[in-house]
């Protein structure tokens, strides 16, 4: 399938991160003059060091916390109830079945599970875990158990779904592999992502912006531009020009933990 989203400058807004500080307890300031430009079918990868506030950064672009200062602004007809949120685990109900997990954001709005039935489905299927729709968290592999969070965010069609290092603990082969399929669902429901993450290769993979990120205090320091169009395969993973931009963003980021007062 050709890549038909617009260029990237050519892209409507969708949300604007306004000059943002967050300072906890009065004197740690987890964030300092964050801006930032998200785009309809943007996807954004947040690079940096441990503790230079990429998940304060999320919290906030969600609504879950309150900056100090600045703002975030959505483009009309856009609102933070229109997002779906990953965690680094997958935070599943364990008492219930696959299927009434993904059906959580629905019933949370009180509606039933025979009027979204296909919805739930159709987000089970294209997480490839149409076949465990019955089966309790427990007796899924770490994996499967994200496909289940992603399908749940993803139930409600939002325009924008937060990660938040969702695939750090799993092992190599299977975040390789979740990445292509994370990929292949953000072009069938055609979401805006913006994805938490320490790997450079991760990102470059995923993103098509990388905002990298320095600590003590959080800040943008530089974007990177990945123009590889998508879809992206293997043969872009093991490419001279996936190795060049993860070469850039390497840099940024040693930049990055370079400028860690
Ligand atoms: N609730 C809180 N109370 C006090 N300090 C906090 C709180 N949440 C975050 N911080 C501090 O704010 C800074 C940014 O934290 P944050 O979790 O956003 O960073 P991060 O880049 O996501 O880190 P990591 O990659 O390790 O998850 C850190 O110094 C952290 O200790």
């Amino acid at each position: 399938m050709p890549d038909i989203r617009p260029a990237l400058g050519a892209r409507p807004n969708l949300l604007q991160m306004s000059h943002v500080e967050k300072t906890f307890r009065g004197d740690i300031v987890a964030l300092r003059d964050m801006n930032l430009t998200v785009n309809q079918g943007d996807f954004i990868s947040l690079l940096g060091p441990s503790g230079c506030g990429k998940s304060t950064a999320l919290r906030i672009i969600s609504g879950l916390m309150r900056p100090t200062a600045g703002q975030i602004r959505w483009s009309g007809g856009q609102s933070k109830d229109d997002l779906g949120i990953v965690f680094q685990e997958p935070t599943l109900m364990p008492w219930a079945r696959v299927i009434d997990n993904v059906w959580l954001p629905f019933r949370l709005r009180g509606v039933p599970y025979g009027q979204v039935k296909d919805d739930v489905l159709r987000a089970l299927k294209l997480v490839g875990l149409e076949k465990f729709q019955r089966a309790f968290p427990r007796e899924l592999s770490g994996g499967m158990k994200m496909r289940v969070a992603i399908a749940r965010a993803m139930v409600t069609r939002p325009r924008l779904i937060l990660m938040d290092e969702p695939f750090a603990a799993l092992d190599e082969i299977t975040r390789q592999k979740l990445n292509n399929d994370l990929l292949a669902l953000r072009e069938a429901i055609g979401c805006t992502v913006i994805f938490v993450t320490h790997s450079v290769f991760e990102s470059v993979f995923l993103s098509d912006r990388i905002v990298v990120m320095a600590a003590r205090p959080g800040r943008v320091i530089r974007e990177v531009e990945v123009d590889a169009p998508y879809p992206r395969t293997e043969e872009f993973r093991t490419s001279p020009e996936y190795a060049a931009h993860c070469r850039q963003a390497s840099d940024a980021l040693h930049q990055a933990i370079g400028e860690v007062a």
